[in-house]
Order: C-alpha cells, then sequence, then structure tokens
C-alpha cells in the first residue's frame, strides 16, 4: 500500500513535469518559430523596400544621366570646335533642357579647368564651378563617357547639401568638356523614401566602399564619410542580413540592392526592434499561456501530491489502527472469532487457538464455520454417532443465526467457555470466547460459603430456611406431612472446655456424618451454629398421626446413633442431644416459627433431663411468649422506677435487731409485684442483672445513710445480694466504693452477700476482689450456704465474716435429721473459724431454738419479721413488736 502510494506521488511528479516541459518546450518552439518568421517579414520588407529604392533612384539618375548626355546633341558639341560655341544661345538650350528635369537644379557645361562655357543659369557663364577636387579631372580621364557622381558638398549658390552628376562631351576639335548637373541630396533622399512608413528605417546610398551619398533619416554629419563595413556587391540581389544598421549601429535587418551606376548602391535598415516588435507582444502572450498552463499543471500536481499524502496520512492512521486492533485483538484475554455474512471466517486471535487447539491445522480465512463445527464435533462429542454430530452441528448453527448472544459450553479439559455472539453491521458475526472456569469456581466456591456451614459442610441457616419455605409450599399444595428436628448436642460446652475447641470440632463434623447417615437423601441435614442441627423431613405420611411416628422413628435412630461412643484425637467420649420435633404441611406457616417451634420443643427436652425427642407443645410455646414478655417489660422497669426495695429484719435469738437483708421487689403496674424468682433469673439471662444489681447497691447505701441520722437504727447493718455477673466487673470493687463515696455510707455497715458457686467460679478472682473492698470495711457472707461443694480449704482463705445457713436445712429442722446434723456441722465449723453464723427462713420458734442450742444466735425469718418496705419496716422497729 505505501509502495503504490510512492509510485503514485512520483507518477504524479513526473507527469507534471512532463507536461510543464512540454508547454514551456512548445511556448519556446512557438516563440522561435514567430520570431524566425517575424525576423523573416523584417527581411522581406527591408528586401521590397530597398528594391523599390533601387528602382526608383535608377530611374531617376537615368533622367539625369540622359539629360547630360543629351547636351551633346543639343548644342551639337560633335560638329563644331570651343571657339564657336555662342554661350547665350548654349545657356538657353541647356536651360530649357534642364526644366524638363525635376531632379535636377543646374546643369552647366565646363572645361577642363572647371569654368563655366554655358549653363542653365546664364549668370555663370564664365565662372569657375565650385566642383569637388579631382572631381572634374576624373570625369575627363573616363575613356568611355559614362555619369559620374560627386561625394556630396554644399552647394555654394543654395548652401545645401548637393551632389553633381557629369558626363564628358567630345568637340569636334578633340577638346573635352564637362557636363555637371546639380542635384539637391534632399531630392534624392525623397526618392530613395518613396514615402514608406517604416518605423525607424533607416535607407543610405552609397558607393561600394562605404561613402555615404545621402540617407535617410538625413545625416550631414556624416554625409560624404565612409561607413563601416564597405558592403560592396557581392549579387545582384543579395538576400537581406542581420547586422548593425548603416546609421544607428543597432541590431537590425539589412537589405542592399546595387545601382545600374557602377560603383553606387541602396541599403535598408530596419531595427530588430521594429521588425520583432509584434513578436514581443506574441511571445509575451505565449508565454503567459505557457505559464498559465504550467501553473494549472503545477497546481494540479500539487493538489494531487496533497491529496496523495492526506491518502497516505490515512492509509498510515489506517494501518496503526489496524495494528493496534490486531495487537489488542492479540492481547485479548478472551478467544475471538470473526465470520463474514457468509459465516466464513475472516479472522481469528491467538486465544481462540488456545481454547480450541484442535483448529490449529485447520482454521484458514474463507473457511465455513460449519466446517470448523464438524472439527469441534469430534473433539467435544467424541463417542456420538454420525446424526448426533449433525445434529449438534445444526443446532449451533440455528443458535448463530438466532443471535442468542450467549450460551455456555464444557471443553473436554473441564474449561467452562462462555460463547457471547453479536452481529456485525455487515451481516457478519462477532463470536467471543471467554474462559470462565475460574469464575464458575469462585461462584460455586461463594454459594458454599453462603449456604453450607464450613465446618461440616451441611447446609446453614439460610439454605435450610430456603429449602424449609419450598417444603412447606410444596406440603401445603400436596397435603404431605414435613417435620423439623431441631437438636441441641449435651453438654457440648463442657466438651470445649475440658478437651479443647478443636476437639468439639471433631465432634460436631462426626455428629453431622452420624446424623446425615440416618435420613434420606431427600431430606436435608443441616447445621445453625454452635451444637445446634437441624433435620428436614420431607414426604411423611398425610395422616399427622402417622407422621409424627416417622419423624419419632427418625428422631430415635438419630438418638440412638449419636449415644454411640465417638473417637476424638484418640480420646474415647460419650454425647447425646436433644431433639425438639414440630409437623408441618397442614397450614402454611412461616419457616422462622416452625424452626422457633422446634426450638421450644428441644428446650422442654432439656428442661426435663436431655437426651430424648419431644413433640411442640403448644402450652410450652405460652410459657415462652410470656417469658419473652416480662423480658421486655424488664427492660423498661428501671427507667420506669418500677423496682423497690424491702428490708427483712435480722436480730439476735432473743430479737434484739441487728440489721436487715435487702430484697429487691419489682412493682409492675398491670401483674403487681413480681417475685424475684420470677425475675432475677430473666435479669442473669440477659445481663439486666448488672444495672439493677447497681440500683440495688446505690439504693441500700443509701439507706444505710439515711439510718446513721436516727439513734435507735445507726447501728443497723445491711445485707446486698451480689449477683456472679456483677461480681465478676472488672470494676465492681471501684464500682462499690464509688457507690459508699457517693452516698456517704458506712462501709462497715454493708454486708456483702455472695453464694458459693459465685466464690467457686474463679476463687482467685474472688479473693482478690474481697480483700480489696474488705480494706474498705466492708463486710461479707457467704449465702445459702451448705448448698454447694464447700471445702474447707477455700473457706479459710476467704475473708468472710460470717455463714449463712441456706433455709432449706432449716426448714427440714425437725424433718429430716441428716439436715439437722448439717447445720450443727455448718454452725461448728463458723465457730472453729470465728465466723458469725446466721440462719435464713426461720419460721418456728422450735427451729430458732434448735438453733440457739446449738450457737446459732443470729436469725432471719418470718419468725422475727417477713421482707418489708422501708417505712413498714422502720415502724416495725419503733414499736418493738418484736416480742417472740
Ligand atoms: N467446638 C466448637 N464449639 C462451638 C462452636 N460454635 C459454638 N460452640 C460452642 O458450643 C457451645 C454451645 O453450648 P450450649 O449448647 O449453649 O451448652 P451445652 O454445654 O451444650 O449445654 P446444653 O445445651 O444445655 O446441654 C458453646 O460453648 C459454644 O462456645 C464451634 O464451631 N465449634
Amino acid at each position: 500500500m505505501r509502495a503504490s502510494l510512492t509510485k503514485a506521488t512520483t507518477a504524479v511528479i513526473g507527469i507534471a513535469t512532463f507536461f510543464v516541459l512540454a508547454v514551456a518546450a512548445l511556448a519556446i518552439v512557438l516563440v522561435r518559430d514567430s520570431r524566425e518568421s517575424a525576423l523573416a517579414d523584417g527581411k522581406a520588407q527591408a528586401e521590397r523596400f530597398v528594391t523599390g529604392a533601387q528602382a526608383a533612384v535608377n530611374r531617376s539618375f537615368l533622367g539625369v544621366d540622359v539629360l547630360l548626355a543629351s547636351i551633346d546633341s543639343l548644342l551639337g558639341l560633335q560638329t563644331m570646335q570651343l571657339d564657336w560655341l555662342e554661350a547665350p544661345l548654349a545657356n538657353k538650350l541647356i536651360e530649357g533642357a534642364t526644366r524638363q528635369n525635376l531632379l535636377v537644379r543646374s546643369v552647366a557645361l565646363v572645361d577642363a579647368e572647371g569654368t563655366v562655357v554655358a549653363s542653365s543659369d546664364a549668370s555663370d557663364t564664365g565662372q569657375a564651378m565650385a566642383l569637388p577636387l579631382g572631381f572634374v579631372t576624373e570625369a575627363l580621364e573616363q575613356q568611355v563617357s559614362t555619369l559620374l557622381v560627386s561625394n556630396p558638398v554644399v552647394s555654394p549658390s543654395s548652401s545645401e547639401p548637393v551632389l553633381y552628376f557629369a558626363r564628358h562631351v567630345r568637340l569636334a576639335d578633340g577638346h573635352k568638356l564637362l557636363a555637371v548637373a546639380e542635384v539637391q541630396v534632399n531630392l534624392i533622399t525623397a526618392i530613395l523614401v518613396q514615402g514608406a512608413d517604416i518605423s525607424q528605417l533607416e535607407a543610405t546610398l552609397e558607393r561600394n566602399n562605404g561613402t555615404m551619398l545621402a540617407s535617410v533619416p538625413a545625416q550631414e554629419s556624416i554625409s560624404g564619410t565612409q561607413l563601416q563595413p564597405a558592403l560592396g556587391m557581392t549579387s545582384a540581389t543579395p538576400e537581406a542580413q542581420e547586422m548593425p544598421s548603416r546609421l544607428s549601429k543597432r541590431p537590425a535587418v539589412v537589405a542592399r540592392r546595387g545601382m545600374l551606376y557602377g560603383s553606387l548602391l541602396i541599403t535598408a535598415s530596419i531595427p530588430l526592434d521594429t521588425v520583432l516588435a509584434e513578436w514581443r507582444s506574441e511571445s509575451k502572450m505565449i508565454g503567459g499561456v505557457a505559464l498559465t498552463f504550467i501553473l494549472v499543471i503545477v497546481v494540479a500536481g500539487v493538489v494531487g501530491l496533497r491529496y496523495l499524502h492526506r491518502m497516505g496520512q490515512a492509509q498510515r492512521a489506517i494501518t496503526l489502527a489496524k495494528t493496534t486492533m490486531d495487537q489488542a485483538l492479540e492481547s485479548m484475554e478472551s478467544g475471538f472469532l470473526l465470520l463474514d455474512a457468509q459465516r466464513c471466517v475472516v479472522s481469528w486471535n491467538r486465544r481462540y487457538l488456545e481454547i480450541y487447539p484442535w483448529q490449529r491445522r485447520l482454521i484458514a480465512p474463507g473457511m465455513s464455520f460449519e466446517r470448523m463445527l464438524t472439527n469441534t464435533a469430534h473433539e467435544l462429542l467424541g463417542d456420538a454417532s454420525d446424526d448426533e454430530r449433525k445434529t449438534w452441528i445444526a443446532s449451533r448453527m440455528d443458535m448463530l443465526s438466532q443471535h442468542l448472544h450467549s450460551h455456555e459450553r464444557v471443553l473436554p479439559n473441564g474449561n467452562v467457555i462462555e460463547i457471547t455472539e453479536r452481529a456485525t453491521p455487515d451481516g457478519g458475526v462477532v463470536i467471543v470466547y471467554q474462559d470462565v472456569t475460574r469464575l464458575r469456581q469462585a461462584t460455586a466456591e461463594i454459594e458454599q460459603l453462603a449456604f453450607y456451614d464450613p465446618l461440616t459442610g451441611l447446609p446453614n441457616r439460610r439454605l435450610l430456611t430456603d429449602r424449609l419455605q419450598q417444603a412447606i409450599t410444596a406440603c401445603t399444595r400436596n397435603g404431605r406431612r414435613g417435620a423439623l428436628l431441631f437438636m441441641d448436642l449435651d453438654h457440648f460446652k463442657t466438651l470445649n472446655d475440658t478437651l479443647g475447641h478443636d476437639v468439639g470440632d471433631l465432634l460436631l463434623q462426626q455428629v453431622a456424618q452420624r446424623v446425615k447417615a440416618c435420613v434420606r437423601e431427600a431430606d436435608t441435614v443441616a447445621r445453625l451454629g454452635g451444637d445446634e442441627f437441624v433435620v428436614m423431613l420431607l414426604d411423611l405420611s398425610l395422616d399427622p398421626l402417622e407422621a409424627a411416628q416417622q419423624a419419632q422413628m427418625v428422631g430415635d435412630n438419630i438418638l440412638h446413633s449419636l449415644n454411640q461412643p465417638y473417637l476424638l484425637n484418640g480420646t474415647q467420649y460419650r454425647s447425646s442431644c436433644s431433639v425438639g420435633a414440630a409437623l408441618f404441611g397442614d397450614t402454611h406457616q412461616a419457616s422462622a416459627e416452625l424452626l422457633k417451634q422446634a426450638d421450644i420443643a428441644m428446650y422442654q427436652v432439656k428442661n426435663a433431663g436431655r437426651n430424648a425427642l419431644c413433640f411442640f407443645d403448644p402450652q410450652m410455646l405460652a410459657a415462652i411468649q410470656n417469658r419473652a414478655d416480662l423480658e421486655s417489660d424488664l427492660r423498661h422497669a428501671l427507667t420506669a422506677q418500677q423496682f423497690e426495695l424491702h428490708y427483712q429484719l435480722q436480730t439476735t435469738d432473743q430479737g434484739v435487731p441487728v440489721g436487715a437483708e435487702a430484697l429487691v421487689r419489682w412493682r409492675h403496674p398491670q401483674r403487681g409485684l413480681v417475685s424475684p424468682q420470677q425475675f432475677i433469673g430473666l435479669a442473669e439471662d440477659t445481663g439486666l442483672i448488672l444495672p439493677l444489681g447497681h440500683w440495688v447497691m446505690q439504693t441500700a447505701c443509701a439507706q444505710l445513710t439515711a439510718w446513721q441520722a436516727t439513734p435507735d437504727k445507726a447501728a443497723l447493718q445491711l445485707s446486698v445480694n451480689v449477683s456472679a455477673r456483677q461480681f465478676r466487673q472488672v470494676d465492681f470493687v471501684e464500682q462499690v466504693r464509688g457507690i459508699l463515696r457517693d452516698s456517704g455510707a458506712n462501709p462497715n455497715l454493708l454486708k456483702l452477700e455472695l453464694t458459693e458457686s459465685l466464690v467457686l467460679d474463679n476463687v482467685q478472682d474472688t479473693i482478690a476482689k474481697m480483700k480489696q473492698l474488705k480494706a474498705t470495711g466492708v463486710r461479707f457472707s457467704m449465702d445459702d450456704f451448705g448448698t454447694g461443694h464447700s471445702s474447707l480449704t477455700y473457706l479459710t482463705q476467704l475473708p468472710l465474716d460470717q455463714l449463712k445457713i441456706d433455709q432449706s436445712f432449716i426448714h427440714n429442722i425437725g424433718v429430716h435429721a441428716s439436715d439437722a446434723v448439717i447445720v450443727q456441722t455448718i454452725i461448728g465449723m463458723a465457730n472453729t473459724l470465728g465466723l458469725e453464723v446466721i440462719a435464713e427462713g426461720v419460721e418456728t420458734e422450735a427451729q430458732r431454738d434448735f438453733l440457739a442450742a446449738h450457737g446459732c444466735h443470729l436469725c432471719q425469718g418470718y419468725l422475727f419479721a417477713k421482707p418489708l418496705p422501708v417505712v413498714e419496716f422502720e415502724a416495725m422497729l419503733l414499736l418493738h413488736e418484736i416480742t417472740v
């Protein structure tokens, strides 16, 4: 393409140059020819002129010659002697003859001395005639009388330049006389010009030796002088020549003609300026036209070259764009195949051949796509019959014609190729092949992560919910039943805590395997998280009872399977699980609702002792709903100031008040007074125990401060229960100190009651915190003592002040002998350790007496007082009603 452009450029330059040269050459030829012709015309004109002048001057000179020659016979000189000549008569005769000739001014007859013998002007007779020197002698010495013409001289009579013409005549006595005619030069020049009107013409009458006799224009200054070069006579009618003009010496065409009279000739010079004047304007015109042509050719050439240059630029741009496009296509991550409107291959890229390596040996521009498909069919459908292959090819061609845009194919190597087809404006098709193997793998992985539990590979909550919703819809439609088994491993936390999280994971994986083995393929086993699994059973009986039996059977199988020993990292382990079951299919329920039902049933099993299966009971749902409502109310109770403290008296066995236990009460606007048994557990589960505990501590300390101001109550101690969560707070010690500081209560009167389980949970932390608080004066009592696994070891380490015997033992005094023994032991232990001991739940005098008899002199119980609001409590103290 580039070479052809270069050729075209060269051709344009060549053609333009050729035409320019041709026009220039033609112009030069025309100009030269025209010059030649102008010169020829000029020469012809000069020759015509000189020929005419020659004839005219010859005629005039002949007239003068005849006049002079006739003098002889006119005067009869041949028959007379000189003495016989009668001058007056001769004068008259001569005058008469002279008058016949217009050219001649006068004619005289002179002797050898130059004296006028007779003359047309009678006055001259006898006078010496002023002839040029030697003229008379030369004329007389002629052997044969011929006309002799003198050089120009100024006539003495007319003072004008004249020429003298002379011829001698012989007298009878042998004397020679000379007949002389005087002719004015200007008359000769007039004859010479003949009225011709040739611009800047120079005409001369001269001798062969160059002596000029007359000229046009008249040149008196050089008249008689010799013109150079002397032209002489070469031929009778020599051609005109280019040479300097005779007078002004300017370049000219010069023609000449010899006269009848020997040595005289006539020249005509026409300057080249005149000759070539017309040629010059013609040349200018030719030059102008040629120049115009040349300009047109040059402009056309330049336009052509510019067009070619632009074409070259456009071609370079196209080439660059094509190269860029080719590079882009080659570096494309996708395969690319371009088909024309006839579905034949136009182009493809490297990636296409990487995806379809078997096309390498076959593909070629112009090959039909159908043929390529035949090749592909052999690779993709190795075992297929010819008919199957043909069908495959036909369907593929069909797809191509329909422009389905995008579809996928799996190659024999497992790669997934997405094929996208787009129609091109010229009816062809661009097919893009993208390897989406990784994308599909990633999608599958994402799906796995989104819908499956990574630990067990089981469907997760999301997928279960989805499938459950579908199953509920399907069951509602076909009337069949399904069941949901909600499973939670028993005491799984203990396994985690004892053998570690990794071992816990192993158990979860084995549980997943075992549960899967207990159900059919169509059923779903999912892990919700932690140790919670759900089994969704499908296609159970239409009859609800039968369906429940089928679910029970599967559930029992699962329980049995999970009860079998596990081998976890070489350690044998036994586990069980609790299963809650819920049937679905009779009405359309939300999946969340069903899950909740099965969950409730599972909690029922947990409460009932675990390792069993229980179907969902609607009453249980009501209880749970109630608990949820209570929780919601509890959250608002603090801000709504619905809590209050009641105080239960602590006294000596003699009824002397020593203090009180602060007990929290919830006065609900609708429910009335809610007992702590109903809400303390809930507050602990929800974490609300923390703000509640803080409020109790603040209120109790404020009360202590208030009592300090009244002498009868200033010594009362106040016991406050502390929950485990509250005590475990990192800043618990700080909180108590802060409350004491803010309230101004005496720390020695504040007694914190801790349970055995709290203390045992983290003995070291408990001791540390107790010691810190003890340092500020706070006292400690061990609540519910005797119910836990108390050991002497930690009792000795704890900075306790008091043991509080649990009311269950007090209640059984006199009922179970063993409990009475326990009470005695506790009292003994307290005495041994130097601790105070107090009994709670003292309701009878017998109990009080038993306790007093065995050394426990502090009591709390209905026998002395019930828990009372502060006003009533204080009123009770005032009335001293304690008279037991
Ligand atoms: N190993 C392991 N433990 C987990 C995982 N997810 C949650 N857990 C633990 O599973 C335990 C679940 O305990 P719960 O079901 O609440 O209590 P439990 O000990 O099984 O007691 P019950 O269910 O009342 O019998 C918690 O200790 C969680 O920390 C997990 O992916 N792997």
